[in-house]
């Protein structure tokens, strides 16, 4: 974990991840494969992201005693999809947070001025005392996450944890800049840090727009 002011960078580093993440690089990989590897490396990165999450201590009766165990604290966690392309995160994280509650977000990059317009939001109203995972995989200039981000926060959300698959160095330092005079923490934990933007400010070499690989061009 890399430890910014108030932001903590985690790029998981494992094989399972970086041979997943290859394949999804890949021009050749299609949809299908790559929704079900968008899939598949939620649920690793989620593992990661969770190591954070609040649990109270639980009795439990096994078939030969009553012991300690922990569940989920209350409130539940809230997973917050960025639309259209944190959809294709939603199962692989409640595959590992089954009980948790989900709000979203729909939110749209302008192609020339690459800033982030808020399309949709369904979320409850007060976050107060509630642990947040926002899915998005692309992580660009940071404008998109910082727009969500900020959302939770007005809403009183006390702990934010953004799931992104690619990040590019430019965006984690707008997000660390975005919320430095913050207190509540900020996390981000992607497969990998690319290494830069370019001029139409997709990540390189990244894997392209994330949402038409996932849903088509629309
Ligand atoms: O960090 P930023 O520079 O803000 O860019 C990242 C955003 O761009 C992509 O969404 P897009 O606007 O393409 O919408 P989509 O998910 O509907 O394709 C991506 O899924 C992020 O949400
Ligand atoms: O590289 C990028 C940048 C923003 N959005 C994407 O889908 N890909
Ligand atoms: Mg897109």
């Amino acid at each position: 974990m890399v430890y910014g002011e108030r932001m903590q960078t985690l790029a998981v580093d494992h094989p399972l991840v970086a041979h997943k993440l290859t394949t999804l690089r890949d021009v050749r990989t299609d949809s299908p494969t790559f929704r079900r590897l968008t899939d598949e490396l939620v649920t690793l990165l989620a593992y990661e992201a969770t190591r954070d999450v609040r649990v109270a201590e639980a009795t439990v009766r096994t078939p030969l005693v009553a012991t300690q165990g922990v569940q989920l604290a209350s409130p539940k966690p809230l997973v917050v999809p960025i639309l259209r392309a944190g959809l294709g995160m939603l199962d692989g994280m409640a595959r590992l947070l089954p009980t948790a509650e989900v709000g979203f977000l729909g939110l749209v990059r302008d192609e020339g001025t690459l800033q982030a317009q808020t399309y949709a939001t369904r979320l409850p109203d007060d976050l107060s005392g509630r642990q947040c995972y926002v899915l998005d995989p692309m992580l660009a200039t940071g404008g998109t996450l910082a727009a969500a981000i900020r959302l939770l926060f007005e809403r009183g959300a006390d702990d934010v944890t953004a799931i992104c698959l690619l990040a590019a160095p430019e965006g984690l330092k707008y997000l660390e800049q975005a919320f430095s005079d913050i207190s509540e923490p900020v996390r981000v934990v992607t497969a990998a840090i690319d290494s830069h933007l370019n001029e139409q400010g997709f990540i390189m070499p990244g894997l392209g727009d994330a949402g038409d690989r996932l849903y088509g061009v629309v």
